[in-house]
C-alpha cells in the first residue's frame, strides 16, 4: 500500500514536470536557471554506509542521518521507506544558503554534510544560493531585521558562497533564485501563489511569532519571506523534479511552507518532503553562525585550513564525539570505537580531535588544505625540525609575533644580536647560552655556531626569517621595503 503511494507521489512530480503549461504562475517563467556541475573531488566513500543497508542496494539515508545525530524532524514518515524504495528513482534534494556573507561558516556546513549523505546514497544534491531571497531576509532566529545589502556584496557574497559549496560537494547543481524571481511580477505572484498561503497559518510560524512579539516588530518585507522559499521548492519540484528540501530546524516554517504550497496548489500529496537537522551548537549551548564572534568561515581567504584544523583539534573532549559524527563520514563503529578509548587508561589526549581536524579539514580544503595544516602545524610544534617554506611561514605568521627590519638591517647581522633586537631574548648572553644548549633555531633548523650571521639564502622568498628560543617561543622577522 505505501509503495503504491509513493510510486504513485513519483509519478506526480514526473508528470508536473513533464507538463510546462500546467498552472504557469508567471507569464515570464520560461527561462531555466543557470546550472553549474562540478566533478567530484571528495571521493564518494560507499563503504562508510555499509550498514543500514536496505535490500535494494540503497543505504537509507534517513537512518542514517538519525544514527548520527542529524535528523531533527521530517513532514512525513513516508520519506524513511521512499529513500530506500528500489522501485523509485533517486531522490534530488536541495538545500539553499542565502548570501549574507562572503563565506559560509561550520554551522552550515552540516547542510552541505547532509547533501553529501544523500549523494553517498545515490541521490541527487541540489545547493540553492538565494540570490533573491537574500534581498529580502530570512526573519528565522533573528531578533531584529537584517540590514539591506548592496549589490556589489551580494554580488561577492554570492561567488564566495558558490565556489565554496562546488569546492567542498562534487556533483552538486548548483541554482541561483534570482534566476526565477527576476521573472515574477507581483499581481501574478498575488494570484497564483499568495491566494493559497493562510494568513492564520504564517503567523504562527515560529519566526513570525517571535518578531511580531518583539518591540520592533517585522516589516511586510520579511513576513513573505516564508512565501518566497515555500515557492522556491515548488518552482524546483516542477521544473526540476526535486522532491526533497532540508534545512536546518530554524527552517521548519520556511519548508513546510513550501510542502503546504505545492499540496495546495499542484494538489499532490506525499510527494514532496521536508528534513531538517539540529543547529550545530558549542557546548556552552551557542550556535555556530556568521554573527558570533570569530565566525569558523569555511573559505580560506578568511580563514586558514591551518587554522580550521586548529580549532577542531582543540575542540573540549565533550563534544568531539558528537561532532565526530555529524561532521565526518567515519564509520560509526570507528566512532564508538575512539569513544571507548578516550574513557580507557593511557588514551593519548586529543586523538579523537586529531581525527576530526584530519576529517573535517579534508573535507572542506581537500588534501592539498590537509596538508598545507598539518605541515604548519608541525612547523608550530615545540621543539619540530620542519624546514619552512614561504607558504608555510605565511600560514603561521598570524599566530607569531612578528617585528620589522630593513633588508640592508638583516643581512649579516649576527644571530645572537637579531635575537636582541627582533625581542625573542632579552639580552646577548641569554642568546648565547641558549645557543650553547641546542635551543636556538632560525627557520627551524637548529643552530650551533654562535658566530652565525645571517645570509641572503636564510632570508625566505626574500621577506621572512621565524626565530624560535626552544620550544614555545618565535617571532617571526619580516623584510620591510625601507
Ligand atoms: N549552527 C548551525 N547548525 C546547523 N545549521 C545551521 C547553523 N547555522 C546556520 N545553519 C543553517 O544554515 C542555513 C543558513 O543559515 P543563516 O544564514 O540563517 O544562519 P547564519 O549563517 O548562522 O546567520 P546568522 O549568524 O546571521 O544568524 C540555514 O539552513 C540554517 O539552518
Ligand atoms: N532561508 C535559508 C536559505 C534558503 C533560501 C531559499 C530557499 O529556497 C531555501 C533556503 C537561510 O536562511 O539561509
Amino acid at each position: 500500500m505505501a509503495a503504491a503511494t509513493t510510486s504513485r507521489a513519483f509519478l506526480y512530480s514526473h508528470y508536473y514536470r513533464s507538463l510546462p503549461f500546467f498552472f504557469p504562475p508567471f507569464s515570464t517563467v520560461s527561462r531555466l536557471p543557470t546550472l553549474h556541475h562540478n566533478n567530484l573531488r571528495n571521493p564518494i566513500v560507499l563503504s562508510t554506509v555499509k550498514c543500514l543497508q536496505s535490500s535494494s542496494g540503497r543505504p537509507n539515508v534517513v537512518e542514517i542521518l538519525e544514527e548520527r545525530g542529524l535528523l531533527e524532524s521530517l513532514t512525513s514518515e513516508h520519506l524513511r521507506q521512499v529513500c530506500s524504495d528500489p522501485n523509485l528513482p533517486p531522490l534530488k534534494v536541495y538545500c539553499g544558503f542565502d548570501p549574507t556573507a562572503e563565506s559560509l561558516h561550520l554551522g552550515n556546513l552540516i547542510g552541505i554534510v547532509v547533501l553529501s549523505w544523500f549523494q553517498r546514497c545515490g541521490h541527487h544534491p541540489v545547493a540553492l544560493i538565494g540570490g533573491a531571497t537574500a534581498r529580502v531576509g530570512d526573519p528565522s532566529g533573528k531578533s531584529l531585521e537584517r540590514p539591506e545589502l548592496d549589490l556589489e556584496t551580494l554580488s561577492r557574497n554570492t561567488s564566495g558562497v558558490t565556489n565554496t559549496i562546488m569546492r567542498i560537494l562534487g556533483g552538486v547543481s548548483v541554482l541561483n533564485n534570482y534566476d526565477w524571481w527576476k521573472e515574477v511580477r507581483l499581481l501574478e505572484f498575488l494570484k497564483d501563489v499568495g491566494r493559497y498561503a493562510r494568513v492564520g497559518s504564517m503567523i504562527t510560524k515560529e519566526s513570525v511569532k517571535k518578531r511580531l512579539e518583539s518591540e520592533q516588530g517585522m516589516s511586510y518585507t520579511e513576513f513573505t519571506y516564508q512565501l518566497l522559499q515555500g515557492y522556491d521548492f515548488l518552482h524546483l519540484f516542477r521544473n526540476e523534479g526535486v522532491n526533497v528540501q532540508i534545512g536546518g530546524s530554524d527552517q521548519w516554517g520556511n519548508i513546510t511552507a513550501g510542502t503546504e504550497l505545492i499540496r495546495k496548489i499542484l494538489r499532490v500529496d506525499a510527494a514532496a518532503y521536508g528534513l531538517t537537522f539540529p543547529l550545530l551548537l558549542k557546548s556552552d549551548g551557542t550556535k555556530f553562525g556568521k554573527s558570533e564572534d570569530g565566525a569558523i568561515w569555511l573559505s580560506p581567504s578568511l580563514l586558514s585550513p591551518y587554522k580550521l584544523y586548529q580549532y577542531l583539534f582543540s575542540v573540549p573532549d565533550v563534544d568531539v564525539v558528537r561532532f565526530l559524527k555529524i561532521l565526518t563520514f567515519l564509520d560509526m563503529d570507528d566512532i564508538k570505537q575512539l569513544e571507548r578509548e578516550m574513557e580507557r587508561p593511557g588514551y593519548l589526549p586529543n586523538t579523537a580531535q586529531r581525527r576530526l581536524a584530519e576529517e573535517v579539514t579534508r573535507f572542506v580544503h581537500g588534501q592539498d588544505g590537509l596538508d598545507e595544516a598539518l605541515k604548519a602545524t608541525e612547523a608550530m610544534r615545540p621543539g619540530a625540525d620542519t624546514k619552512l617554506d614561504w607558504n608555510t611561514i605565511k600560514t603561521i605568521s598570524e599566530d607569531v609575533p612578528s617585528c620589522s627590519f630593513p633588508y640592508h638591517q638583516v643581512l649579516d647581522l649576527s644571530l645572537v644580536d637579531l635575537s636582541v633586537s627582533s625581542g625573542l631574548l632579552d639580552s646577548k648572553s641569554a642568546a648565547r647560552r641558549l645557543l650553547k644548549q641546542g635551543g636556538l633555531y632560525l627557520n627551524n633548523s637548529r643552530v650551533d655556531s654562535e658566530n652565525k650571521r645571517i645570509e641572503p639564502q636564510d632570508i625566505v622568498d626574500g621577506k621572512l626569517l621565524l626565530l624560535s628560543a626552544g620550544k614555545k617561543n618565535k617571532v617571526l622577522v619580516q623584510i620591510s621595503d625601507t
